[in-house]
């Protein structure tokens, strides 16, 4: 009878650790799935135990403030009947540890309190006993305490009785999730997921949503310490820039955010350019293939996530932005890091910079023992650009020398794709720009689902020389050019 209960609650807890998870991912239909799982689940643990319904009613809030736009706190303030045990304050400490799986676990609350009776007068008046709040999704009755408690009571002479306690619970014991569940209509969506960008909290509301919108953004910044302001995104990021316009929903109203990813420093105002918390670990694995005294090409570098710790790595930095504010904060960063000196910094559009700054200095580069990295994360649109590098050093200077291994630029292109055979479109696409062959000659990087169907990948390739000079590239098809190594392009992806 007794594990039933303890089964059904169990249940309950894995269902909010997997909401928890999936709301800050905001995998709306996994999040939907498990649920149906879990509810369908709890529900017939109860139909097979018979038991009462267990108390999952005591984390709810009073009905009233269903439908509340303006945040009253004060209105989800309830007393509620909880479960205790009486113990000896002697052996507290220890009956606690023996009933640590069974105790009441609320934020803000203790657990442990003085022994009072329901009429305000103590039971011990010498202060001889405590009681232990126990959580009634896991004891009801006396005889539902599981048998590693029931040895723990034994041990320290402690009573299996149950006594009630009348708890105040109020806004502050209560997470996110359960006061917005109370509070929009019920049976709607409640993820209250959300990007963190420093102080600020980014979320992406819907529609049924709006209407609470200030209030969620309100209980957001009560529950998440550090958390100063919140904001909504209202459009998709299409725009050039790949900001996102977005509304202040409560706190402050500073944009201008500080963040540290990976161990560097970051500052920039989060309405006007770029930036997105998701990308650190591809940050990070494209800054791992450099060595001190490579030169990295960031044509589409935002406020430098991969500039900055390339430079802090020791290595030269050609860093570009169409976008002036991100341009000017680059800038900024490159000096809050103290990298100034080593990131040289453009504002133009990706073709220009590579048709221009970059033509200029490769030959010199390409002479060099030191490798040359070209980055390009614009993934709506960075494949396209790749046909910037055809022709780009004009005819081949020395015929006698093109057999020779040239120090070429490796490329790291990123492109966001919805075909089933995520790598082969992304591949054929570079292809179609390169007007190239890239069979046994590039690697594809799985970087991230960003939407049910649509991945964010990355082709990395050593740029062929038969791209970068004219002679060979001219009015050429991809069937025409021969394949090196015949060999399958390689999926890095874990
Ligand atoms: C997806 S963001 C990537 C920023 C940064 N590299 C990162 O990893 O976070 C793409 C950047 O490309 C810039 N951009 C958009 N169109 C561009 C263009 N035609 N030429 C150069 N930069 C462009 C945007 O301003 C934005 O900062």
């Amino acid at each position: 009878m007794a594990a039933g209960w303890r089964g059904s609650a169990r249940l309950v807890f894995l269902f909010q650790k997997h909401h928890s998870c999936i709301s800050q991912s905001q995998n709306f239909n996994q999040f939907v799935r498990i649920s149906l799982q879990f509810s369908f689940v709890v529900h017939s643990q109860k139909a097979m135990t018979g038991h009462p319904q267990t108390d999952l009613g005591l984390y709810k809030p009073p009905q009233t403030v269903r439908g509340m736009t303006e945040l009253d706190r004060a209105a989800f303030s309830q007393t509620v009947s909880v479960p205790a045990i009486r113990i000896p304050t002697q052996v507290l400490n220890k009956v606690v540890k023996g009933l640590k799986k069974v105790a009441l676990q609320r934020p803000g609350l203790k657990r442990v309190v003085e022994d009072h009776s329901e009429d305000g007068n103590t039971y011990s008046s010498k202060g001889e006993h405590r009681l232990l709040l126990l959580d009634p999704n896991n004891i009801t009755y006396a005889d539902s305490f599981g048998s590693e408690e029931a040895e723990a009571l034994k041990a320290y002479g402690v009573p299996q009785e149950i006594h009630k306690y009348q708890l105040k619970l109020t806004y502050e014991n209560l997470k996110s999730e359960e006061i917005l569940r109370a509070v929009l209509p019920e049976g709607q969506d409640v993820t209250s997921g959300f990007s963190r960008v420093g102080h600020i909290a980014h979320m992406n509301l819907r529609d049924h949503q709006l209407p609470y919108r200030k209030l969620i953004g309100q209980v957001i910044i009560d529950k998440n310490p550090g958390i100063t302001c919140v904001v909504n995104k209202t459009n998709t990021i299409d725009s050039t820039y790949r900001n996102f316009q977005m509304e202040v929903l409560a706190g402050e109203s500073n944009m201008v955010a500080k963040v540290r990813e990976n161990g560097v420093l970051y500052e920039f105002d989060f309405s006007l350019v770029y930036w997105n918390p998701r990308l650190s670990t591809e940050h990070e694995r494209i800054v791992s293939l450099l060595q001190r005294g490579d030169t990295v090409v960031d044509v589409f570098a935002g406020v430098g996530p991969f500039a900055i710790p390339a430079a802090r790595r020791g290595c030269e930095v050609l860093a570009n932005d169409l976008n002036p504010e991100s341009f000017r904060w680059l800038q900024h960063n490159a000096k809050l890091n103290k990298v100034d000196r080593k990131i040289t910094s453009f504002n133009m559009d990706g073709r220009d910079f590579i048709r221009g700054p970059v033509q200029e200095r490769l030959p010199a580069l390409m002479k060099g023992s030191h490798k040359i990295h070209v980055v390009m994360n614009l993934p709506a649109l960075a494949l396209e650009f790749l046909d910037a590098f055809r022709g780009l050093l004009g005819p081949e200077p020395d015929q006698s020398l093109s057999c020779l291994d040239d120090n070429l630029p490796q490329v790291h292109c990123y492109g966001f794709s919805k075909e089933d055979d995520t790598q082969r479109d992304v591949v054929e696409r570079a292809e179609a720009s390169l007007k190239i062959s890239l069979q046994g000659q590039c690697s594809v990087h799985l970087v991230r689902n960003v939407a049910p169907n649509k991945e964010m990948m990355c082709v990395s390739f050593t740029l062929p020389r038969g791209v970068l000079y004219s002679t060979h590239t001219q009015n050429r098809d991809i069937s025409e050019e021969p394949c090196p190594k015949k060999q399958k392009c390689e999926d890095l992806t874990d």
